[in-house]
Formats: structure tokens, sequence, C-alpha cells
């Protein structure tokens, strides 16, 4: 902790409080995120974040640890500091709709895609990709974070992940525990993707009439994808993320991957893969 200076608070969330800091040494700004404790000892979200953060580590679109260490009886990560966010950028911060240039969509989609494909290669889900857990560095470069939620994927898990609007409808479950895959992810980037276009929300649960329509309800009443301008490629991809078909949405990455791998070169060929669909290029 003698190696960071604490500049002010960022964020708090539900497993910890993040703060901005300046490395005494270099004076570089970074971020700290200081870990909830469960009671006296280390939470499992602490251990399954940390463990997730260090096997993506070096990732381009994932945000980078550089440091851990116990600072007054909590675990306290050093990650990059990065000064947007998804939710700031798309919503204006105050949820007020706001056209997002087609070409930043594309851009953070594939970004986003090409984290998740690399994820998803390792068996991690993240489970909570929401506007607030993608970060944007000053040119704009996707750093996905918040890995409390993250995991390597099992045959039984919590339904009980992802925020509310982002979540797939196979989260929608009576039961503690459900089977699912990473196509829960491939959801979420989808309602990102929708959400960038509408410059809103497209999936909150609403009262009409005084009753609660639910999330699930939302989903189960939006007839194909949401209405996005008059961009048919980008309503395609969207269509194929939207999907109750968890092997269509998986589909769309496998290609990419396909793709990747056969040129060796992740970004350039995902990147002109969407934008090409989008014809933003
Ligand atoms: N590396 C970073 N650079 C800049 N801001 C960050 C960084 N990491 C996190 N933040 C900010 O702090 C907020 C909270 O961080 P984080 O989501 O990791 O905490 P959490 O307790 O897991 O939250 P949640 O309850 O959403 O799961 C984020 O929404 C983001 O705005």
């Amino acid at each position: 902790m003698d190696k960071y200076t604490v500049l002010h608070q960022i964020g708090k969330g539900a497993y910890g409080s993040v703060y901005k800091v300046a490395c005494r040494n270099t004076g570089k700004c970074l971020a700290m995120k200081c870990h909830n404790n469960e009671g006296t000892s280390v939470s499992e979200s602490t251990v399954r974040e940390l463990s997730c953060l260090f096997s993506l580590k070096g990732h381009p679109y994932v945000v980078d640890i550089l440091d851990c260490f116990v600072s007054e009886g909590r675990i306290a990560t050093i990650m990059t500091y990065h000064p947007y966010t998804l939710q700031r950028l798309i919503y204006n911060g105050r949820g007020c709709p706001r056209s997002t240039p087609l070409s930043f969509v594309a851009s953070f989609s594939v970004q986003i895609a090409n984290a998740l494909s690399y994820m998803h290669g390792l068996n991690i889900i993240h489970r909570d990709l929401a506007p607030p857990n993608v970060l944007l560095t000053d040119d704009l470069v996707v750093k996905v974070a918040d890995m409390g939620l993250s995991r390597n994927a099992v045959k039984w898990m919590s339904s009980t992940v992802v925020t509310e609007p982002y979540r797939a409808p196979e989260l929608f479950v009576k039961d503690v525990t459900a089977q699912y895959t990473c196509a829960i992810d491939m959801w979420s980037l989808g309602v990102l993707i929708a959400d960038a276009m509408e410059g809103k929300p497209v999936f909150l649960s609403k009262n009409v009439k005084g009753s609660k329509v639910s999330t699930y309800e939302v989903i189960l009443k939006t007839v194909g994808p949401p209405e996005l301008s008059d961009c048919k490629p980008a309503k395609a991809i969207i269509s194929r993320l939207l999907t109750f078909s968890r092997v269509i949405r998986m589909q769309i990455l496998q290609c990419a991957w396909l793709r990747v791998r056969h040129r060796n070169n992740l970004v350039c060929i995902g990147s002109s893969c969407v934008l090409h669909q989008m014809k933003v290029i």
C-alpha cells in the first residue's frame, strides 16, 4: 500500500470499492479495488475474480491486473486505470437516449467479442457483461472488467447472475441453479449492441397501467430484434445474438475464431468482418 497514494473513490459495487490511485514511483494513475471480505475470510468471489484476471492477463481487451496485496485485512488489486465506461458513453451517464455512431458500435462490439472468444476458449464465463463493466481507454479501446461473477463453466451454476436487463432468457428460472453455457455472455453482448443502437436499455422491466412487466416478459413480448434504424447488417448480427437458441448465439463467435485461426490476425480480421457487415468501411 506504501507504493500508492489514494486520489479518490471511483466506484462502489457489491464486491468492493474502487479507488483512483497514483503510483509513488512512477506517478502513473492506476485503479485499486479493495475487495470485500466474507466475515473475516477472503470471499469466494474475490478468489474467482483474481483467478480469472490472472488467466486473462495480457489480453488487449481485458483490464490488466498489475499488483495484488493485503491492505487492512482486505485483498487489494491494482489495475490499469481507464477513464470511461460504456454506460457513460452510450447513455450519456444519465440514461438519456443518445445516438451512438455506428463505427463506435462496430468497434466496441468486435473488441468485446474478441475478449469473450478468448475467455470462452479458456472455459471462463463472464456472467456480468453490462455497460458499467466495459471500461474504455482515452482512445476508446475496450477493457472488459469486473470478473467478480466470472468462473470456469461447470454443469450446474447459480442462476442469479448477470445484471437483469442483460440476463439471457435461460437464467430466468425459479431454481437457484441452472444449466447454461458461455452463450449467456453472447446474449449480453447482443443487448449491449441493441442498447447502443437505440440509445437506451432495450430490455428494462416497466410498469404498465400499475402492473409490473418483468424483464423476462419484455423479452418474450419483443417480436424479433428491437427496431434499429435502417441498419440491416447490425440487425442481422443482433438477431443472431438475441435468440433463444444458444447454438446460434455461439456460432457468431465460432465463425470469428475460424477466421482468426485461418489468417492469424485476431483484431483486423474480427474488425473487418463485422465492420463490413455493418457497412461502415
Ligand atoms: N480499472 C478501472 N479503471 C477505472 N474505473 C474502474 C476500474 N475498475 C472498476 N472501475 C469502476 O468502479 C466500478 C466498480 O467496480 P467493479 O464493477 O469491479 O466492482 P464490483 O464491486 O464488482 O461491482 P458490481 O457490484 O457492479 O459487481 C465500475 O463500475 C467502474 O466504473
